[in-house]
């Protein structure tokens, strides 16, 4: 008879026991389309998700099994199984969650385990209806996967009374049947998707205090990249409270990929001997111009290949067509800017999703609303930047500037101050 690799675990008094173990059920994205690097993917997702369960003080195992991945804890207890699977849903790679039951891979167990499980269930107090989803992902069990939803039903449906309902139920139970034991579940959350952070190489994000530069990293973080955080204070024209900010916003969004790092740099006297050339109206492209000058010798210096700001066409004067491409203009390492055809709505939407939208919305004074001309150019012209940038030596600025970094690391799970 077929059994389990571990013997049953102990459960939380607080819910009827099931028959077999609970453990997280992971559905990948994208990484099961990657052909012969999918196994590197995968070990990269495995790392991903043994760091990011570090913080809980959890023990776990993982199992890489054909598309999914198993995740144990050691204690078998429910609530640590819970809050694994909460912590896992901002691991990127995942697209799916699931708190399951894994059985050994007989059909009585399986009966057994569903049934267990719409004991559980609030619908069952409602009387409300249901629908049994098997699967087989091991084409060798005895019972198709037609025979089983029929069969577990029929078993559901005599114990508890409940009515059918295949296309809108209140409560539906997947069977999965893999290659070793079977996955019982009734539940699961929206898990982050995209591509394990890592695997698209390193960049740098240039981080205000506002609302779209953490919407930027954020994207390109779900496109694989691990980034860390460049932030530009006006200090000593400014408070430290723009860096508490961008502080508190990096320590949200460490949660995607920690070990993250925040650089920043006093910009306030850089801004001022810009004024002082008299950039006039060119001031707020000039200014970003340096910070992307700074950006790119900071990011040389990490390894990174590539910068991220969270420009969107036409939000702010500094953000049209012809801004954008004299901005271009002032690096050689690609820009990207994951939000220039979003909407202020769309991005406050994902801001909040992300829960960094509360933060940003804090007051400070940005090192830009400081020196800002009456009229800023929207038309900037890249030969007049390149001629404030000569009477400045921007290019030593640059350097100069990059070797006067503070470094924080603020980690996802700390307590605020
Ligand atoms: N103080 C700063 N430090 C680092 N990067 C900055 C700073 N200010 C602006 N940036 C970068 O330039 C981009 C455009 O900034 P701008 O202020 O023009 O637009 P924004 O819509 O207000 O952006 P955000 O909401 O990210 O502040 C920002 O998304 C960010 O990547």
């Amino acid at each position: 008879m077929p059994t389990l690799e571990t013997t049953t675990q102990p459960q939380n008094a607080e819910r009827p026991a099931v028959v077999g173990e609970p453990c997280v059920l992971l559905k990948l994205g994208e990484i099961v389309l990657k052909g012969k690097n999918r196994e590197l993917f995968e070990r990269r997702l495995q790392n991903n998700i043994r760091a990011a369960v570090k913080g809980l003080g959890i023990k776990i195992n993982i199992w890489q099994r054909e598309g999914v991945i198993v995740v144990r804890t050691e204690s078998g207890e429910l609530a640590d199984v819970d809050a694994v699977a909460r912590r896992l849903t901002d691991v990127m790679g995942i697209v799916w969650v699931h708190r399951a039951w894994r059985v050994a891979k007989e059909v009585d167990a399986t009966v057994q385990a569903a049934l267990d499980l719409v004991a559980q269930h609030p619908a069952l107090a409602r009387k409300g209806a249901f629908a049994i989803r098997a699967r087989r992902r091991d084409k060798r069990f005895p019972i198709t996967s037609s025979d089983l939803n029929a069969l577990v039903g029929a078993k559901v449906k005599e114990r508890y009374d409940l009515p059918v309902n295949l296309k809108n139920p209140d409560l539906a139970v997947f069977i999965e049947v893999d290659q070793r034991e079977v996955f019982v579940f009734t539940d699961g959350m929206p898990g982050a998707g995209g591509l394990p952070v890592g695997m698209s190489g390193r960049a740098l994000v240039l981080m205000s205090g506002g609302i779209d530069s953490p919407v930027a990293a954020y994207r390109m973080m779900r496109r694989g990249l691990r980034v860390d955080f460049l932030h530009f204070s006006g200090m000593p024209f400014t408070g430290p409270e723009s860096i508490y900010k961008a502080y508190a916003l990096v320590r949200e969004l460490d949660k995607f990929q920690g070990g993250s790092r925040l650089f920043v740099v006093p910009f306030g006297k850089a801004q001022q001997q810009i004024k002082s050339s008299g950039a006039d109206r060119l001031q707020i492209v000039a200014q970003r111009r340096l910070m992307l000058k700074t950006a790119e010798v900071v990011v040389g210096n990490l390894g990174g290949a590539a910068l991220i700001t969270g420009d969107s066409l036409g939000q702010v004067s500094s953000q049209t067509m012809q801004n954008i491409t004299a901005l271009d203009d002032a690096v050689s390492l690609p820009i990207l800017r994951p939000l220039i055809g979003m909407d202020k709505t769309e991005i406050m939407a994902e801001a909040r999703k992300i829960h960094t939208l509360s933060i940003s919305e804090l007051p400070d004074e940005d090192c830009c609303t400081v020196l800002t001309p009456r009229r800023a150019e929207t038309r900037a012209k890249i030969e007049d930047l390149r001629q404030i940038e000569k009477r400045l030596d921007a290019e030593e600025m640059a350097e100069q500037l990059a070797t006067n970094l503070q470094e924080h690391r603020p980690s996802y799970g700390e307590p605020t101050a």
